[in-house]
């Protein structure tokens, strides 16, 4: 599986220590995250991470293409509900495509816990077919 993972700075270490519980999950997925986001947990963890630009300079919108082409199959994207962002528009704009191709979408690590362990124990296996049969490619 395709999986993202986006924190603000503040909740930054949250994430990293998000990732190491759940490191023995995630070893054996695609990983990509925004720019910051993605140094953080590669330095704290031994898991290879396709990191993409920072949040405020276009990392979003970069993770929102690969969701407009239903190739993402989670993001965990921990908001900091608390402080404006310069880049809100690319904020909204990726939930709002996540919403539009029904991808799982955590925004706090209490419905990150629930997705990550079904992920773990194959609940997410609908989104292989999503893969194999995706409009325009193989239909
Ligand atoms: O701003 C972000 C998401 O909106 C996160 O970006 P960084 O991971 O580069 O800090």
């Amino acid at each position: 599986m395709n999986i993202a993972f986006i924190a603000h700075d503040r909740k930054k270490e949250e994430m990293v220590n998000f990732v190491i519980a759940y490191e023995h999950v995630f070893e054996d997925h695609k990983l990509y995250s925004t720019g910051t986001t993605g140094t953080r947990i590669m330095e704290q963890t031994n898991l290879s991470i396709h990191r993409f630009a920072s949040g405020p300079l276009g990392g979003d919108q970069q993770i929102g293409a690969l969701v407009a082409d239903n190739e993402m199959d989670l993001i965990v994207f921990l908001r900091d509900p608390l402080m404006a962002q310069p880049h809100e528009p690319d904020i909204n704009a990726l939930l709002r495509l996540c919403d539009v191709q029904g991808i799982p979408l955590a925004t706090n690590v209490a419905t990150a816990e629930i997705l990550v362990k079904a992920l773990d124990r194959g609940d997410f296996a609908w989104r292989e077919l999503v893969h194999k049969y995706k409009p325009g490619v193989d239909a």
